[in-house]
């Protein structure tokens, strides 16, 4: 005779992240390991710069899923490059396993690991890790932390340091930007604010200043690819902000039909674009 043998519980949103931060970590060790011996680089088919680092760390990440979320679909930046095609589900994995690859190239750090859950085409986990600065940002439904970690360490996910947005201030944002990618369409939408103090930024770290209260506003309107806002999307929906379309229509994930571009996004801190009154 035998028995059934009894389903593991599914791991809680809370443990899944912590899992999913640590998948992050190993990345993390994987791209400070190569960054320390020398980066080449060549074009991809889309003459966006990849690295040897880009790859490495998205074998890494897939290894981590596939004990944590066995049998979840997972799309990723490089794997995608090559041609493999994915059936997302109503519940997938997006990876951007070196988000920033210019800014890595260039030293300065600002790059990311970006790591998102997506159910129903909703973000809802988010981990975003900046290996070089040792920066992790973690997202859940009504919950974000930051917490400094280096590559390979461990997760100890109960120290964690809450976050929030701040409540988004009339007549003084703080605007978060690309440092390499901008175009004249965001320039003028920026334009039309009050604005204190633009911040560029490389990758999802930009995400990152929106979810700790450190920036109001992170507008996007060029082409991004769903990998690179997925998981910034859900840290700062946890964290009490918004991600939209720039019309502000939902922006929802899963989108192979277009491969998973992205045309632009406007990220909001709490309390979304000010009002009009405080328009320039
Ligand atoms: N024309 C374009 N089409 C699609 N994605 C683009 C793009 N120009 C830039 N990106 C995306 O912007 C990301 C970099 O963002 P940022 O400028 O904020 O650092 C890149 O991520 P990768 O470095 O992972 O390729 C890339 O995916
Ligand atoms: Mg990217």
């Amino acid at each position: 005779m035998t028995f059934p043998v009894p389903r593991a519980p599914a791991p809680t949103d809370a443990a899944l992240l912590a899992g999913l931060a640590e998948a992050a970590l190993a990345a993390g060790v994987v791209i400070r390991r190569i960054e320390a011996e020398g980066i080449t680089h060549r074009q991809k088919s889309d003459r966006s710069p990849v690295t040897e680092a880009d790859h490495a760390a998205e074998a890494t990440i897939f290894a981590a899923l596939s004990q944590l979320m066995p049998g979840v679909p997972v799309v990723a930046e490089e794997a995608t490059a090559a041609g493999t095609e994915v059936i997302c589900g109503n519940r997938f994995v997006l990876v951007d396993p070196l988000d920033g690859t210019r800014e890595f190239i260039s030293g300065n750090g600002e790059y990311t690991v970006n790591i998102a859950v997506v159910e129903d085409g909703v973000p809802v986990l988010g981990v975003v890790y900046a290996p070089a600065r040792a920066l992790l940002f973690a997202g859940r439904p009504g919950s974000a932390f930051r917490a400094i970690r280096a590559p390979g360490a461990r997760v100890d996910a109960q120290d964690w340091t809450p976050i929030a947005c701040r409540k988004v201030q009339d007549g003084a944002l703080v605007v978060a930007e690309s440092r390499s990618h901008g175009d004249p369409a965001t320039d003028a939408l920026i334009a039309r604010y009050q604005v204190a103090e633009r911040i560029p930024a490389g990758s999802a770290l930009k995400f990152g200043l929106i979810a700790e209260g450190k920036a109001d506003f992170y507008p996007r309107l060029g082409p991004v690819m769903e990998w690179d806002s997925a998981a910034g999307h859900a840290l700062v929906v946890a964290a009490g902000g918004s991600v939209t379309r720039p019309d502000g229509s939902p922006l929802t994930y899963g989108h192979s039909e277009v491969g998973y571009m992205v045309h632009g996004f406007v990220a909001w801190g709490s309390g979304g674009p000010p009002e009009i009154g405080s328009v320039g």
